[in-house]
């Protein structure tokens, strides 16, 4: 469980985010939605600690993760896995070479500055990677991928963190609608399927609604919606929105796949 309490970032005069309180219990699937500059993005930075708070508070599990530094903050770091728009993995590098990266956390920091990577954390690499379907791209370079494959190659780089929590910040924001979609089930698979909980920003109104289970919809900082994606009018949408409202309505994005297969993924166990 997620709670985060009376959560401020001030920019200078600039109020980002402003006293925003959340219960995310274990396992939902939270869209954070409204336009832009309204705090989404430093919301869940700062549930990173990417950013810091300027007052508030961050409990996971019980246990405040505000003002962790050092090892335990890298720990933290891991178990709240960040996935971001423009993929981040270093694109010299191999594709399995970027997932192992997400093992570093878990490694003494000899080992870590060697890169000799355990025959155990490979397998799990590659298994992650067989989740969706990217066994085989393991060898090839990661900047020789499509978008939608390289942000799975991210989203199988989180998992191999072991995280309680996912953040995705803006994950489809460099895609087309084909690879939106994969990357969409790609995370509503690992949702699902391995329960953990996904707080993702997503700029189009279409995909939260289909995708997630909850939404929370912020401007100038605050929270001004919190409920189900049936919750959320048209009305309270155009207010949110405003003159946006149209565009993110409008997007004819597909729906989610929802099988049971797409959804168990691969028999490979985690
Ligand atoms: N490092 C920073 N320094 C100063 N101002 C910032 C900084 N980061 C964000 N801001 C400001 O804080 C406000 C919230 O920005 P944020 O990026 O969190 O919004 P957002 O909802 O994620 O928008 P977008 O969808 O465009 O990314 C904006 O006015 C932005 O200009």
């Amino acid at each position: 469980m997620l709670v985060i309490e009376g959560l401020t970032c001030k920019f200078g005069d600039k109020l980002a985010v402003c006293d925003v309180n959340l219960d995310v219990g274990q396992g939902s699937f939270v869209g954070v939605i409204g336009r832009s500059g309204a705090g989404k993005s430093t919301l869940l930075r700062m549930v990173n600690r990417l950013q810091e708070p300027t007052a508030g508070r961050i409990v996971f599990d019980g246990r405040d993760v505000t003002a962790l530094q050092g090892r335990a903050l890298r720990l933290w770091r891991a178990q709240a896995a960040m996935i971001f728009q423009q993929f981040n993995l270093v694109g010299r590098l191999d594709v399995l070479t970027n997932v192992l990266m997400g093992r570093l956390s878990t490694m003494p920091s000899w080992r870590a500055m060697t890169k000799a990577w355990s025959a155990e954390d490979k397998a799990l690499a590659l298994s992650a990677l067989d989740q969706f379907d990217m066994a085989q791209l393991a060898p090839q370079r990661a900047d020789s991928l499509s978008g939608g494959q390289q942000q799975r190659v991210a989203i199988a780089r989180a998992l191999v963190q072991e995280p309680g929590l996912i953040l995705a910040d803006e994950p489809i924001a460099s895609l087309d609608p084909r690879n939106t979609k994969v990357v969409m089930d790609a995370l509503l698979r690992i949702n699902k399927h391995f329960g953990i909980t996904v707080l993702v920003n997503l700029h189009s109104l279409d995909l939260a609604r289909s995708y997630c289970d909850r939404l929370v919809g912020m401007a100038s900082g605050r929270v001004v919606f919190d409920g189900a994606p049936e919750a959320l009018t048209d009305a309270v949408a155009h207010d949110l929105y405003g003159l946006e409202a149209g565009e993110v309505m409008d997007v004819g994005q597909s729906a989610p796949d929802r099988t049971s297969e797409a959804l168990a993924g691969a028999a490979v166990a985690m």
